[in-house]
């Protein structure tokens, strides 16, 4: 089908870097934009199998791919002539991806994460990873993020989410490139709030899996999923996230999308974990990535650095590491505190940063 959407991107040449889940389903988005689309797999197979078949049995069981979507197992290939990098890779590999590809890469391309990871030995956030392996500038680094479960979108079921970059401009551009008709992308220059947004629902998904497999009910998970966010935005907020973007899609909506979701790894490998298996066990079961169990330790010691509690991603690390009983996972209601306090649906401060940028707004000045 001809759109005006895919008029603007004909002829962009876009490349993805891992053919899992979400990157074989993301490279579908982009085709189905209209741009012209390379996607890597590190395994031959997995590259023939597509470029041949228009099939990824292993990881998007039943979807045809459309067949102006090109795969190689060859770095070279995937990375020449692409303006806009889109990254699809577990958040732990990320670094040496990065390094892998820095020879083939054009030095004005943007490179876009669609991971929602912290790497564990730095508490890096995944723009932090590539800003620090390659040098790069924020205009040259995005990200995409929101209720994105991959084989909804790759079945055409209609959602959206939200690329974010330091320019607005690039940020607009990513949009063009990722708006298909069943897709649609919006914009922020918040790319520290979008990418915690995607880190940090993966926990609260976690806990919702848990209580799940012991098998509470829709009290205790709404109770989990509000308190949920309210840690979220705080934890964000700290970091310098904009409060609104954490009541967007790429926080609240993804929160939402992940803990309903049976589709969902890291509720599924709550699930299990609730149910009594072990974290080795859950891992072992689990055949693709469930980001937020590696997540959990690095969050946390960001949250300590920042003097922030989170007493429900607390609970998680407790119930993996096998101090906590999952029964006694709750939204916070292992609290030590002696007198009651006030719920804050939104915590405090949080609204400092919306004053000032309105403030500012007003003002003319630059946010
Ligand atoms: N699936 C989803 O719904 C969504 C996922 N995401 C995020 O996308 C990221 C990727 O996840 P997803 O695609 O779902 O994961 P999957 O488990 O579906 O696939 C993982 C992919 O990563 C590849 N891989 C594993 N190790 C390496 C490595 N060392 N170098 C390069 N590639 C490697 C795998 O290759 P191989 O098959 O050869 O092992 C496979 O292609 C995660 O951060 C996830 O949170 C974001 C939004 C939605
Ligand atoms: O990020 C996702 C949905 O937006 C996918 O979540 P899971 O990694 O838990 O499957």
């Amino acid at each position: 089908m001809v759109t005006g959407r895919n008029l603007r991107n004909r002829g962009r040449r876009v490349a993805v870097i891992g053919a899992g889940s979400w990157g074989t389903t993301f490279a579908k988005v982009l085709c189905d934009a209209g741009c012209d689309v390379t996607v890597w797999a590190r395994r031959r197979e997995v590259a023939h199998e597509i470029q041949v078949a228009k099939r990824n049995t292993q990881y998007l069981a039943g979807i045809n791919l459309p067949k102006s979507l090109k795969a190689t197992d060859d770095l070279s290939v995937a990375l020449r002539g692409a303006g806009l990098v889109f990254l699809a890779v577990p958040s732990q590999t990320l670094r040496q991806n990065l390094l892998d590809i820095e020879p083939y890469l054009d030095r004005r391309s943007v490179l876009v994460s669609l991971v929602k990871g912290v790497e564990k030995t730095t508490t890096m956030r995944m723009s932090q990873v590539m800003a620090d392996t390659l040098d790069l500038d924020p205009t040259r680094i995005g990200v995409i993020s929101g209720p994105n479960i991959a084989l909804e979108i790759a079945k055409e079921q209609p959602t959206g989410g939200v690329a974010s970059c330091a320019d607005l401009t690039v940020a607009q551009e990513i949009a063009t490139a990722a708006s298909a008709p069943y897709f649609r992308t919006y914009v922020n220059t918040d790319v520290v709030g979008t990418e915690l947004g995607g880190v940090l629902k993966n926990l609260i998904a976690l806990a919702i899996g848990i209580v799940d497999g012991v098998g509470y009910g829709e009290n205790t998970k709404a109770a989990i999923i509000t308190r949920g966010i309210a840690e979220m935005t705080q934890f964000s907020v700290a970091h310098g996230a904009d409060p609104a973007t954490l009541s967007g899609l790429a926080g609240l909506g993804d929160l939402i999308a992940t803990c309903q979701s049976p589709l969902s790894r890291n509720n599924t490998a709550g699930r299990l974990i609730g149910q009594g298996y072990t974290q080795e066990e859950t891992r072992e079961q689990m055949q693709q990535v469930a980001e937020g169990i590696t997540s959990v330790p690095p969050v946390l010691e960001l949250a300590r650095e920042l003097g922030i509690r989170m007493p429900i991603v607390e609970q998680v690390q407790m119930v993996l590491d096998g101090r906590m009983a999952p029964k006694d996972l709750g939204p916070h209601l292992a609290t030590e505190d002696d007198v009651p306090q006030p719920e804050q649906a939104i915590p405090d401060g949080a609204h400092e940063g919306t004053w000032r940028r309105l403030l500012n707004r007003l003002k003319g000045t630059q946010a």
